[in-house]
């Protein structure tokens, strides 16, 4: 962070002190402020996704393209592409609909990529108009819509996606095996114990998280992308609960095998 900055992030400690009841989770001003340290101490693997973001992004982005990173908090994942990209006649569209992460969004991003042709919008992406575009993120973002908004969502993206382009998902996920569940559940309950929360904090951000983030298995997501038309799709990553699926558009004249460029 700069000097002259007026974006500045702390350590995450709001569930440090013991709460009556705690509040459902919302991307509010003071999880904006500590949401860089939050996510990194909470989500298995989110550096090296957000580092992998930008690698595939160089496969599947087309000279004159258009990237659209949805629910993209900070910026993180625009970031990556933007840096791994360097191609000043792509459009990079960041949209989120939470004012608090969007008004620190705009700055970071309009200070570290200032070359880059660049939108921030402060929208619902159930709500967007989607222009055609090469690749769409959405990571760990499907999660916070209600379970019946998703597919329409993905339709809708696999609708607004060249043949060929991408469409990259990070998400939590649950097993459908118990034993898997509970032990996976514990590994990432220690792996957070392990980041310097405590016992206290973790079962606060639990109770204010599970009603506004519902997870599916990793075979759901396998399977909604699949029904869609997307193929191949494949997970490419997982870290504990957490995985990121990439599913392809098919291109007519591949056969419906592979498409890249
Ligand atoms: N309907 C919606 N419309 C728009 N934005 C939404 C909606 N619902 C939730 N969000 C936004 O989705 C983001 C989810 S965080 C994504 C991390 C980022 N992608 C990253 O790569 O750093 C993940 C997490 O905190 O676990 C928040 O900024 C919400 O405001
Ligand atoms: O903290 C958790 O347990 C999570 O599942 C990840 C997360 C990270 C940031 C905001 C909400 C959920």
């Amino acid at each position: 962070m700069t000097q002259d900055s007026t974006v500045s992030f702390g350590r995450d400690a709001l569930y440090v002190n013991p709460l009556d009841q705690a509040a459902s989770f919302s991307f509010d001003e003071q999880v904006a402020r500590v949401f860089p340290d939050m996510i990194k101490r909470s989500v298995p693997g989110y550096s090296q996704i957000i580092g992998m973001l930008g690698v595939i992004a160089r496969q599947h982005v087309k000279t004159g393209g258009r990237v659209y990173d949805l629910g993209a908090s900070l910026g993180a994942a625009t970031l990556s592409v933007g840096h791994q990209l360097q191609d000043s006649s792509v459009e990079l569209v960041a949209v989120d609909n939470a004012p608090a992460m969007v008004t620190r969004c705009r700055e970071v991003l309009q200070r570290e990529l200032p070359a880059q042709p660049l939108s921030v919008i402060e929208s619902d992406i159930r709500a967007l108009d989607y222009k055609p575009c090469d690749l769409v993120i959405l990571n760990f973002t499907l999660q916070f819509l209600p379970p019946e908004d998703r597919t329409p969502l993905l339709q809708k993206l696999y609708a607004a996606l060249k043949p060929g382009g991408a469409l990259i998902v990070g998400e939590k996920i649950h097993f459908a095996d118990e034993v898997q569940q509970q032990w996976l559940y514990e590994l990432h309950h220690d792996f957070k114990r392990a980041n310097g929360y405590s016992d206290m904090e973790i079962s606060q951000k639990r109770s204010a998280i599970e009603d506004v983030l519902r997870t599916d298995t990793a075979d759901d997501h396998l399977k909604r992308l699949t029904d869609i038309g997307f193929i191949p799709v494949t997970q490419w990553f997982q870290y504990l609960n957490f995985a990121a699926f990439l599913a392809i558009k098919p291109s007519q004249n591949d056969g419906g095998v592979y498409a890249a460029t």
